[in-house]
């Protein structure tokens, strides 16, 4: 058996064993073992489906990964919108939804539109130095190990798709910093399509943003061609491909998990980072907002421009007798955030402003 050095990072169980002719053993830290040839290649797994987490050990194992070697990075998530980097969540996603349900917004680092995920949906990464990086032979891999499971015909479309029948099953994204790359990609085997709906493209017309925008596809579960296709199986899939591609028959496998935030500080750093308001919501594109809201006593259009996410110009127009209530609201929204938190503390203010009188009986819906 090739056996490899174990991360002295890790620390998770060590478990051996056996998908088709290959021998696979899981390893921690410390777990260090006889070396009787150098492997070009790296499996690593998460055991977590904290979407933060995934996509911070992403960016962590990017960062350290060997670049001699082939890496191959397998995860999943429980409900996420996973916008690209440089996308408007507000535009993008119903935000409001999302949090009513839970349901958890995360920023990559990669480029590229929006998706919808959850633990129906399997995410692979394939890590490699920018010189030997190849896209096509990433995604031939993937290819392979779904026919290999019995999916009939899956082609690669565009740039970044792969389609069953024609409907999207799997859609994919880059990152590339001088000699480190990256492409990731989701397959969706049984993903709540009625969540997908849900909360990806609500109807924002009167949205302006710049940034990239999703490009929305008909979109199907690999589950509906093949029934009983698991997120183990098709891991398994993969990792027999990637290794008959190296010529690799005995891998190590490590397996990730939260443990690990607390044993490496950079990789808890970019949690961090990731949880955060500011990279969430606050990295968006500048973006223009009107929307108008009835109230008892009369009708308001508001005008909003954000930059970083924060309203920094207003234009209010109105129909309401008592405009020193609009030029009010008008200055407490300057520079507050825009979320229902800070539309709230503008409407508090304005209140107290004008002796606490309930102009507002219901906070306008931004999100
Ligand atoms: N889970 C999932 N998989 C594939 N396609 C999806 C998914 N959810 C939504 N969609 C469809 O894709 C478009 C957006 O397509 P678009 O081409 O704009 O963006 C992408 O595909 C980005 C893929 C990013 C992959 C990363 C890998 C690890 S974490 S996320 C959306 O409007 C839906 O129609």
């Amino acid at each position: 058996m090739i056996s490899i050095k174990g991360s002295l990072f890790f620390n998770t169980s060590k478990n051996i064993y056996n998908i088709s002719n290959l021998r696979y053993f899981t390893t921690g830290s410390s777990t260090s073992t006889s070396q009787s040839k150098p492997s070009n290649i790296k499996i690593y797994k998460s055991t977590t489906t904290n979407a933060l987490f995934n996509i911070a050990t992403e960016d962590w194992l990017f960062k350290e990964f060997d670049t001699n070697k082939q890496v191959l990075y397998l995860w999943r998530n429980t409900p996420t919108v996973v916008i690209g980097r440089y996308q408007n969540p507000f535009k993008e996603c119903h935000l409001q939804k999302m949090d009513e349900d839970g349901v958890v917004l995360a920023r990559r680092f990669s480029g590229g539109g929006a998706v919808y995920q959850d633990l129906g949906n399997t995410n692979f990464t394939f890590l490699s130095s920018t010189s030997t990086y190849d896209k096509n032979k990433n995604t031939q891999i993937i290819l392979d190990s779904l026919k290999s499971i019995g999916l009939p015909k899956p082609e690669a479309s565009g740039r970044n798709d792969i389609l069953i029948d024609g409907k999207k099953v799997s859609g994919s994204a880059y990152k590339q910093s001088g000699n480190r790359s990256f492409h990731h990609g989701t397959l969706m085997i049984d993903v709540n399509l009625d969540s997908l709906q849900k909360y990806l493209n609500p109807n924002k017309d009167k949205l302006k943003s710049k940034g990239i925008t999703s490009v929305i596809s008909r979109v199907t579960n690999m589950k509906t061609l093949k029934p009983n296709m698991t997120h183990e199986e098709i891991c398994d899939s993969i990792i027999n491909e990637f290794c008959k591609v190296y010529g690799e028959s005995n891998v190590e496998i490590e397996e990730l998990n939260t443990s690990d935030l607390e044993k490496i500080p950079s990789l808890k750093e970019t949690y961090n980072t990731l949880k955060n308001w500011d990279w969430r919501y606050g990295n968006s594109p500048t973006f223009e907002h009107q929307f108008e809201k009835r109230f008892d006593w009369g009708t308001i259009d508001i005008n909003m421009n954000c930059t970083k996410s924060v309203i920094e110009k207003v234009k209010i127009y109105s129909d309401s007798l008592n405009p020193i209530m609009i030029e009010c609201l008008t200055d407490n929204l300057l520079g507050v955030k825009y979320n229902k938190e800070g539309i709230e503390i503008a409407i508090e203010r304005t209140k107290n402003a004008l002796n606490n009188k309930d102009i507002f009986n219901k906070t306008p819906v931004i999100a």
